[in-house]
């Protein structure tokens, strides 16, 4: 198999409020290859969006290491790691933060504004339509999000967390807010993600979901597992 996208070794986090500290990640061990697809699954408050804010270059982890590539980024400055989420990871959410007054193309386009490089407008456009084009909604690039359905809407976010062309993509219970059979198409769309090399991983409630991925990890009691087939989240 080629180079890991990703090595992450013992990883750890404590959560300090005003109550007594919680360890919420005990020391996680989490390898995604380039075009992998890996389901995290888990019970609620198990730490799961905690684990994605990590990977995410959201927060730090107290402990472990944390390899891009080469490259340990376990202690990485803000600035860096502000250049690193944009240049490298897309992220999907349960809700898609889209903006009502843009069309579906002007939403994915946006993300192109802001990145790494100048680009003229025409070719932010062509690459949106070919975001939208692999998500299969390219017939609905003028369309405004009040008009679209939920499955429709978390595509497009989709095509907008893609259109920078990620090496990682993070999504965070993405069918949350979706009906079942929407929720396969939005899983569907997600995992094709792979197919040109994206790595993927993907945290859910839903074991139907999850086990549309290579592989199913258990979060629990701060550690990651592999899932037992039989595991409902
Ligand atoms: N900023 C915070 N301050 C204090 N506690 C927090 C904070 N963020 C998360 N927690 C707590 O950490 C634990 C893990 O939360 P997290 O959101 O990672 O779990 P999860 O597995 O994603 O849950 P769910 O499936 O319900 O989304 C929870 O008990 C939560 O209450």
């Amino acid at each position: 198999m080629n180079e890991p996208l990703i090595r992450v070794t013992g990883l750890t986090k404590t959560l300090k409020g005003q109550d007594e500290p919680r360890t919420i990640l005990a020391g996680v061990d989490l390898t995604l290859h380039s075009g992998e697809s890996i389901a995290v699954l888990g019970r609620s408050g198990s730490g799961k969006s905690t684990l994605l804010s990590l990977i995410g270059l959201f927060d730090r982890p107290d402990g472990g290491q944390y390899l891009l590539g080469e490259r340990d980024i376990t202690r990485i400055a803000e600035r860096k790691a502000a250049a690193l989420r944009s240049s490298e990871f897309g992220f999907v959410f349960q809700r898609f933060f889209l903006l009502k007054h843009l069309t579906a193309a002007q939403n994915v386009a946006m993300a192109l504004v802001n990145g790494q490089g100048w680009l003229p407008r025409r070719k932010r456009r062509a690459r949106a339509m070919d975001a939208l084009d692999l998500m299969g909604i390219a017939h609905l690039a003028k369309h405004k999000p009040p008009r679209l359905s939920g499955g429709e809407q978390q595509r497009v976010a989709i095509a907008r967390a893609l259109v920078r062309e990620p090496k990682i993509l993070l999504a965070d219970e993405p069918t949350g807010a979706l009906d079942t059979d929407t929720g396969n198409i939005v899983v569907e769309a997600l995992r094709s993600a792979t197919d040109r090399g994206c790595g993927l991983i993907l945290v859910t409630h839903d074991h139907d979901h999850a086990a549309k991925m290579q592989r199913m990890l258990h979060l629990d009691h701060g550690v990651l597992a592999p899932a037992p087939t039989a595991v409902r989240a």
